[in-house]
């Protein structure tokens, strides 16, 4: 069906869908919708729970856990066997339970930032057309769709106009590298350049096109595709890692205990059940269930309460662990609703005719690039001149693209003549005409000065040009008359002031990197409450500004300008700032570049919030091949002050504050975050235009805001749906509390099991019979893990969330070792006090008092665990316990409760002398103010 359609003319294939280039009536398109069905976009296919449970096998712990019990049902150890096999089935049911409830919640949050897609319909086959914008689920075969920048292709659509299409095809094809598309008739096999595909991005350009194929009839559904997979989190990779070296003990338990006990105590095959038991014992089997339940409780709380759409759900761990947020300026800082400020001749007076230049550009860029709507500026020219464009005819029109700032319309002027009407960047647009380079120069400043005091800034030129049939080209728009500047006012976002100092208050960085002018990103800076700690300029080198996807990071020339050598007022110094930037990348001045380390050096060391990560380079290619001697246009100079320490380039980016970059491509954004966690961050972006879509594919977490266009939208993690910036703070710290509840869930349950696993096999090398039974070690880790699932509700204290959560692993693994050495000494402590305090029918020589005894004891000391290390301090204020202070008190009454009942006899316990219990009492003691100062210890 997909590929039926789509041979032939236009007019062949409009046909063939019982069509015309006006679009479906409202009747036919219920009828088709009702025989085709809904244009969903392809979903993963939901798998089920069964497959799912099946896919937790592939968890490191689980897979270990699988061999062990296989390993005791192959010494038909089946008591053994059956305790690991029932927690396999618990863990994977639980997780795949768990997961269910997750995608469930997610489906029904996507909902929320659902896309449309423009359509021509008429309500008869009489009536004119008219575009509206309704659900890409609505769109049926035969409809009539317009696309344009920033549009996700809603379906599989044949081009029948387009102007300078370009589209990514990553999801399809893997390629992120933009393909361009032309609506020309071609035979088999070129037709496929006139096809979108459902799920391409429009980065520049635009069509009309009918859709050929919808739903399941799509290329993307045919071919089982979802979103490309993303690398794993940053969380992710330390869990992973821990999970890691816990494999390895675990591996390794069995073998060591059979050697030992063989070499000590002569003991043979017979004690492999315990062996696997104690292995078992190390195991974080809950791991899986709770990192899921935790994540996707906190998902499903934001979207209840902040309405913040986590569509990725371990992108919330990242989110609660980045470091630095790079945010752009237009739309995301600012509302993207620019009103005209001034309009300016070269000599700095108002002069309203560059108003109309500029205007008349706008109107028949828009028209003959078929453009759906005008953008931001470009309507705020036309709401002001109302007949923009009348006295002329347009001709053609290059409009703005990604990395290309600037937009031409050319139009018949006098005498057969064609008139080129440019606007744009300042810098972009005063290349382009010829003027003496002081001259250049003193507009550049000019147009600075305004700049700095927050406008945005477009410069307006024109030439006048024989007419001609040759077709108009960038290579055009040279020689221009320089006419003046045209300034916008745009407001700052509601809310954005605010959420930036929430942002810092937890810790993290905010860096601007925008296509603007560097003057005015640093004046929007300081009217949030940042004062830049630095002002760069990323400038591609002019001839290859407009076709930014083939240039490579040496074709980026990084200037840093001093913070207050763009500064607000001192226009000399704003001045001096722009001129070097421009000098930089035309007439071979310097560039001043700070040193540099390559970045990358130093990843890993440099993480955290103490460490000197921002003092180590963006690097990456960025850095790297941007500095260190002459680059594309710039020279650049090292010996800047940059900690990195190596040879220049512009990429270091301090410690503290905010940096500005301005002018930057869409691929300079994704360099320098690339650059950035190669320094060792955990970088976030938050950016709405289709500019941005590299930088949020770049980031370990992207995200869009409301109001983003729907590429970028699709291509983030997470999507505010409120328009209230203030949101990415409560995501921050939803974040943060669930990756605290993992790390707490992990810290406790390792250190306890490495406890009870070191003091079990002290204890089996010295007592002349196993401390435990295999099905009693099995039985309290159930317990215990039971217990465990409490930390998916805990609400971790305000502390642990002021600071980004990182896991690194060598820390993580000395506490758990240090603790873990303190329980098993707390352990055999109690032994040692109560074998010399007890003696008679119940003492400790016999076995099943000692099984019963160490099975109270391990318990009651986990629960002092969790409640210690977890609860401790919101109990010392006097506190309610939360839920894990709740799961402790009621594994301590399980521990106390087992031995003497019925099951303990099932178990081969049996109840214990009070005077144990008084002894164990007064040993806990001594162990919870061991613990307390450790911790105490451990946090300073
Ligand atoms: N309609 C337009 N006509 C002419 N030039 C334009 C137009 N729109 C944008 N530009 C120029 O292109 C520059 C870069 O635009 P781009 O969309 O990359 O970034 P931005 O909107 O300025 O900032 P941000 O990256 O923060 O969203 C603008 O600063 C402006 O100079």
């Amino acid at each position: 069906m997909a590929s039926e359609p789509v041979t032939g003319t236009s007019l062949q294939v409009l046909r063939r869908l019982e069509t015309g280039p006006r679009g479906l009536t409202d009747a036919e398109a219920a009828g088709r919708l009702a025989a085709h069905g809904e244009n969903s976009p392809p979903s993963v296919r939901t798998p089920s729970v069964l497959r799912r449970g099946l896919a937790g096998l592939r968890d490191p712990f689980t897979a270990v856990l699988l061999t062990l019990g296989l390993v005791s049902a192959f010494v038909a150890s089946w008591g053994t066997a059956t305790v690991i096999l029932a927690l396999v089935a618990v863990s994977c049911v639980l997780r795949a339970a768990g997961e269910r409830r997750a995608d469930r919640s997610l489906a029904a949050l996507r909902e929320l930032v659902t896309g449309t897609a423009t359509v021509l319909r008429r309500t008869d086959g009489a009536a004119a057309p008219r575009t509206h914008e309704v659900p890409v689920a609505d769109l049926v075969p035969g409809d009539v769709v317009r696309l344009c920048p920033g549009d996700l292709v809603p379906a599989d659509v044949r081009l029948l106009r387009s102007r300078a299409l370009t589209v990514r095809e990553d999801t399809l094809t893997g390629e992120s590298a933009p393909v361009p598309k032309e609506a020309a008739d071609r035979p088999e096999p070129d037709a496929e350049s006139a096809l979108c595909f459902q799920g391409s991005a429009v980065v520049a350009g635009s069509a009309t096109a009918v859709v050929v194929a919808t739903g399941p009839h799509t290329r993307f559904a045919a071919a089982g595709r979802t979103a490309p997979p993303r690398g794993p989190s940053a969380f992710d990779r330390s869990v992973h890692g821990i999970a890691w070296v816990l494999v390895r003990f675990m591996l390794l338990t069995p073998p060591l205990v059979l050697m030992a006990g063989a070499a000590v105590r002569g003991r043979g095959l017979e004690t492999l059940p315990f062996a696997v038991a104690v292995a078992v014992g190390l195991t974080p089997e809950m791991l899986p269930v709770i990192v899921t339940t935790c994540l996707a409780r906190s998902a499903a709380l934001l979207a209840r309460t902040r309405r913040v759409v986590v569509r990725r759900l371990p992108a919330l761990h990242d989110l609660g662990a980045i470091d630095v947020l790079c945010v752009d300026k237009t739309g995301t800082l600012t509302q993207d609703r620019p009103v005209v400020a001034r309009s300016l001749g070269p000599d700095g007076r108002d002069d309203p005719e560059v108003l109309r230049w500029a205007a008349a550009g706008a109107w028949w860029t828009l028209q003959l690039a078929e453009l759906p709507a005008p953008d931001a500026l470009d309507e705020a020219l036309l709401d002001l001149v109302q007949d923009a464009g009348e006295e002329y005819d347009g001709l053609a029109a290059l409009p703005v693209a990604p990395g290309r700032r600037l937009a031409t319309a050319v139009v018949a002027g006098r005498l057969g003549h064609h008139l080129l009407i440019t606007k744009g960047a300042a810098e972009d647009v005063l290349e382009r005409c010829e003027l003496p380079a002081a001259e250049r120069a003193r507009l550049l400043a000019l147009a600075a000065r305004e700049a700095e005091s927050g406008q945005r800034v477009l410069a307006v030129a024109t030439a006048d040009r024989p007419g001609r049939t040759r077709p108009y080209t960038p290579a055009d728009e040279r020689g221009l008359t320089f006419r003046g500047l045209v300034t916008f006012h745009d407001e700052i976002a509601p809310g954005a002031a605010e959420s930036l100092r929430t942002l810092a208050g937890l810790g993290i960085q905010v860096h601007l990197l925008t296509g603007d002018h560097p003057a005015t990103a640093a004046r929007v800076c300081r009217e949030l409450g940042l004062e830049p700690a630095d002002i760069r300029t990323a400038t591609a080198p002019p001839d290859k500004a407009p076709h930014t996807t083939d240039s490579t990071p040496a074709d980026t020339t990084v200037t840093r300008l001093g913070a207050d050598e763009a500064g607000e007022g001192d226009s000399g110094a704003g001045e001096a700032g722009v001129g070097e930037s421009w000098a930089g990348g035309t007439v071979g001045g310097e560039t001043r570049a700070g040193a540099a380390g390559v970045g990358g050096a130093g990843a890993g060391e440099t993480r955290g919030g103490e460490s000197s990560a921002g003092d180590a380079a963006v690097g990456g290619s960025w850095a790297g091949e941007a500095g260190g001697g002459e680059t594309g246009a710039g020279v650049a100079r090292g010996g800047g002050s940059g900690a990195g320490g190596a040879d220049g380039s512009g990429g270091v980016f301090p410690a503290e504050g905010t940096v500005v970059v301005a002018r930057c491509t869409p691929e300079d954004k994704a360099r320098v975050i690339a650059g950035l966690r190669a320094a060792g961050h955990t970088v976030g972006f938050l950016g709405d235009g289709v500019n941005d879509i590299a930088a949020l594919l770049a980031a370990d977490v992207g995200i869009a805001p409301r109001g983003a266009v729907a590429v970028a939208r699709e291509s983030a993690d997470v999507v505010l749906a409120e328009k209230d910036l203030t949101a990415i703070g409560h995501a921050v710290t939803a974040g943060r509390r669930s990756s605290a509840n993992i790390a707490a869930y992990l810290r406790v349950t390792l250190s306890s099991n490495l406890g009870n696993v070191l003091a079990m096999l002290a204890a089996g090398l010295l007592l002349p019979f196993l401390p435990m039974l295999p099905v009693q070690v099995l039985a309290q880790n159930l317990c215990f893990d039971a217990a465990q699932l409490a930390f998916a509700h805990d609400r971790p204290a305000p502390r642990e969330l002021r600071r980004p959560t990182v896991l690194r692993p060598p820390a993580f693994l000395r506490f758990i070792t240090g603790f873990g050495v303190l329980n098993a000494f707390a352990d055999l402590a109690t032994f040692g006090v109560l074998a010399l305090a007890l003696d008679g029918p119940d003492a400790l020589d016999d076995e099943a008092v000692f099984h019963s005894a160490w099975f109270t004891e391990n318990l009651l000391t986990q629960a002092l665990v969790m409640l210690l290390l977890r609860d401790g301090r919101r109990l010392a204020r006097g506190g309610r316990p939360g839920p894990v202070g709740w799961a402790a008190v009621l594994l301590a009454v399980v521990g106390l409760a087992v031995p003497p009942s019925p099951l303990g006899a099932a178990l081969g316990m049996t109840a214990l002398p009070a005077a144990y219990h008084l002894l164990l009492a007064a040993v806990l003691g001594l162990y919870a103010l061991a613990l307390t100062v450790a911790k105490v210890r451990s946090e300073v």
